[in-house]
């Protein structure tokens, strides 16, 4: 297992890149640590495909250095990196059993036939093939074959990291979180450097103790789940994480207070002076409805999730969402919307600002 490094990393398909637009991903440092569950997640396109396969070694970026623990990995090739990869569909040998599947990876480093079998068995507990052992791989479902790829990916011990890319897109949704939960339990018991890409924020935040976010070719939070809900450090992490995400207001701010549409909303805490675009951000789940304080609040229509009810409106020409929990009765005057001042992030041009006395 190896804490992963980049430096200075950055890298252009464009063999001769003229501007930033032309990085697929822009300049990044940051450390990966041994032993921790990661979960890379972002939209379509943001680059966390292209960052993986340079941690990987199938891609060589235009700047910058790759390091496991002290080791300069950067020019090596994937075989040499040794990391096992797990990616979107199935790749299992159809005429092996899925015991030799599984032991693949341990017979081709030559290990001895009793810590194979004894390995084989307990991963194959944990992924639920026990009784399929003797089974041919041919033949059985695209669910299982999905489990053989994972379980090989987690069969061997000394690897410096599992990267894994998307790898329940073919699995059954049913079957998705009990996979997700096996492999949390496998991080636990073995402690592997995991790397975990994903378009789905419940797949991030329920597998990794440290959620990466991309957008746009840069890594703009790295945090717990609870980081990125409570503090997310760009407004794309307030947008993209939560359901619905943060709402959005244009503001100035004077010390403890914002002023928006010439409103006085109360804040937490006090700031400096905030240069840039100003705006503050609030979770729906920190919304009030009210009838006098505030701001004006237009409701548009409510939809009934499951535990709880979305209260979607608008504050002056603004889209705004409040969650309430189900059940709630939303009174015919409530016409004005609060927001817990402690729960108010302020951003300057997308990066949020960290008010006066905050410990980074
Ligand atoms: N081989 C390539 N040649 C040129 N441009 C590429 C290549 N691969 C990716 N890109 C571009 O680099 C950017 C990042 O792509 P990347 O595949 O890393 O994103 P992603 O977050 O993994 O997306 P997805 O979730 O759709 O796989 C995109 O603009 C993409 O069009």
């Amino acid at each position: 297992m190896a804490q992963i490094t980049l430096k200075n990393l950055a890298h252009s398909y464009d063999p001769t890149p003229r501007s930033e637009a032309d990085y697929a991903l822009k300049e990044m440092d940051h450390i990966w640590e041994d032993g921790g569950a990661y979960a890379l997640l972002g939209a379509s396109g943001c680059g966390k495909s292209t960052l993986l396969n340079i941690i990987s070694g199938l891609l060589r970026p235009s700047h910058g250095r790759v390091l496991f623990g002290e080791t300069d990995v950067t020019d090596a090739p994937t075989a040499a990196r040794n990391i096992a990869q797990v990616f979107q569909f199935p790749v299992v040998y159809d005429t092996m059993t899925v015991r030799e599947n599984l032991a693949f990876p341990l017979r081709n480093r030559k290990m001895d036939p009793g810590y194979i079998k004894a390995r084989v068995d307990q991963i194959a507990a944990m992924i639920g093939l026990e009784a399929e052992l003797s089974r041919k791989a041919r033949g059985l479902t695209a669910d299982a074959k999905q489990k053989i790829s994972l379980g090989r990916g987690m069969v061997r011990e000394d690897v410096n990291a599992i990267l894994f890319d998307e790898p329940l897109t073919v699995i059954d949704p049913h079957m998705k979180f009990e996979l997700r939960t096996q492999l949390k339990s496998l991080h636990r018991e073995f402690g592997h450097t995991m790397i975990y890409v994903t378009h789905d924020q419940t797949e991030a935040l329920t597998f990794a103790d440290k959620v990466v976010v991309m957008h746009d070719g840069r890594v703009v939070q790295m945090g717990t789940p609870e980081e990125l809900f409570e503090r997310p450090a760009h407004s794309f992490v307030g947008y993209f994480i939560g359901s619905p995400g943060m709402n959005f207001f244009e503001a100035e701010i004077a010390g403890a207070h914002a002023i928006v549409n010439g409103v006085e909303v109360p804040l937490g805490a006090t700031h400096g002076p905030v240069p840039g675009r100003t705006r503050i951000g609030i979770r729906p789940e920190f919304c009030v409805l009210d009838r006098a304080g505030g701001l004006p609040f237009q409701i548009r229509r409510i939809e009934d999730v499951g535990r709880h009810r979305i209260i979607r409106g608008e504050v002056m020409g603004t889209e705004v969402n409040i969650t309430v929990p189900e059940g709630t009765e939303i009174a015919a005057d409530a016409t004005r919307i609060l927001f817990a001042p402690e729960k108010i992030n302020v951003y300057a041009d997308d990066w949020r600002v960290a008010p006066l006395g905050e410990e980074m």
